[in-house]
């Protein structure tokens, strides 16, 4: 299990008011899933996300990431788990303006002292050459179309030899045309590298795209589906939809 959430809860503190954005959530995460959250605005898609990146904590619950229970772990210990663990793809592509392509793909391999100069030359035209921007290195954001933008974002993301690429939204920003690119390369590194995705999405196209389906809902996950590659309709192996008790049992997808 590359990452398992053991009943999160996420309590946001709002001005005098409690906002609970997740509740008693379980979830476990398969090595080599190509997992999509989804839910309506609001639902706690990207809370979650951010606490199974350790970008954010639960207020009560575990997140165990590669079998280590990340709770209690200072800020440096979470951001070398991060750091050496985690990708993360975001809606607004988050690359730095003044940084080229490769500059951008190279920033956090510069963290780790133990690459050579040599070696992070070959890891960013490696992975630029995996998103098919080999000809853009040397342009900078604003040089790049929006999945061009988002393809330099994946370089990022897995520059570092992540085992899991965590995306919120990943296609929300693109036309049509463009997100299904970005999806069928996601998919491509998936199956041919057994890097494993987990993204979030409001589009039921990007939705059906997936091997495991999360439905979520004020913060709550409702239902799980899973497919095999062989089928075309998901099986819902969890469905709350019908019972609204607080604590949903442990859901694995690879029971
Ligand atoms: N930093 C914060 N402070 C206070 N409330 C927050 C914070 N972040 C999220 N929330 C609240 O937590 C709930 C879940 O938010 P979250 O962003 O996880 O939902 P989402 O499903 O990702 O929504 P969207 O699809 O609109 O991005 C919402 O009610 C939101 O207003």
């Amino acid at each position: 299990m590359i990452i398992e959430i053991k009943d999160v809860s996420k309590v946001y503190r709002l001005g005098d008011q409690n906002v609970r954005a997740l509740k008693h959530v379980n979830l476990k995460v398969g090595e080599g899933r190509f997992m999509a959250i989804a839910g309506s605005s609001g639902s706690g898609k990207s809370t979650l996300l951010n606490i199974m990146g350790c970008i954010d904590t639960p207020s009560k619950g575990k997140v165990i990431i590669d079998g280590r229970d990340v709770s209690g772990q200072s800020p440096d210990e979470l951001a070398e788990i991060r750091a050496r663990t985690i990708g993360f793809v975001f809606q607004t592509f988050n690359l730095l303006p003044v940084l080229s392509a490769e500059e951008n793909v190279e920033y956090p391999l510069l963290q780790m002292p133990e690459i050579s100069r040599e070696e992070r030359r070959e890891r960013v035209h490696t992975y630029l050459g995996i998103v098919g921007l080999g000809k853009y290195a040397s342009h900078r954001p604003n040089q790049l179309s929006g999945g061009q933008r988002q393809r330099v974002a994946i370089a990022r993301a897995l520059v570092t030899n992540s085992r899991v690429v965590l995306a919120d939204e990943p296609t929300a920003n693109l036309d049509r045309t463009t997100g299904a690119g970005i999806l069928d390369l996601m998919q491509k590194i998936n199956v041919e590298r057994g890097t494993t995705f987990v993204f979030s999405t409001h589009d039921r196209r990007v939705m059906e795209r997936a091997d495991t389906q999360v439905r979520m809902e004020d913060g709550r996950i409702l239902k799980l589906g899973l497919r095999r590659p062989d089928e075309t309709t998901f099986k819902f192996v969890f469905d709350k939809s019908k019972d609204k008790d607080e604590a949903g049992p442990e859901i694995d997808p690879d029971a």
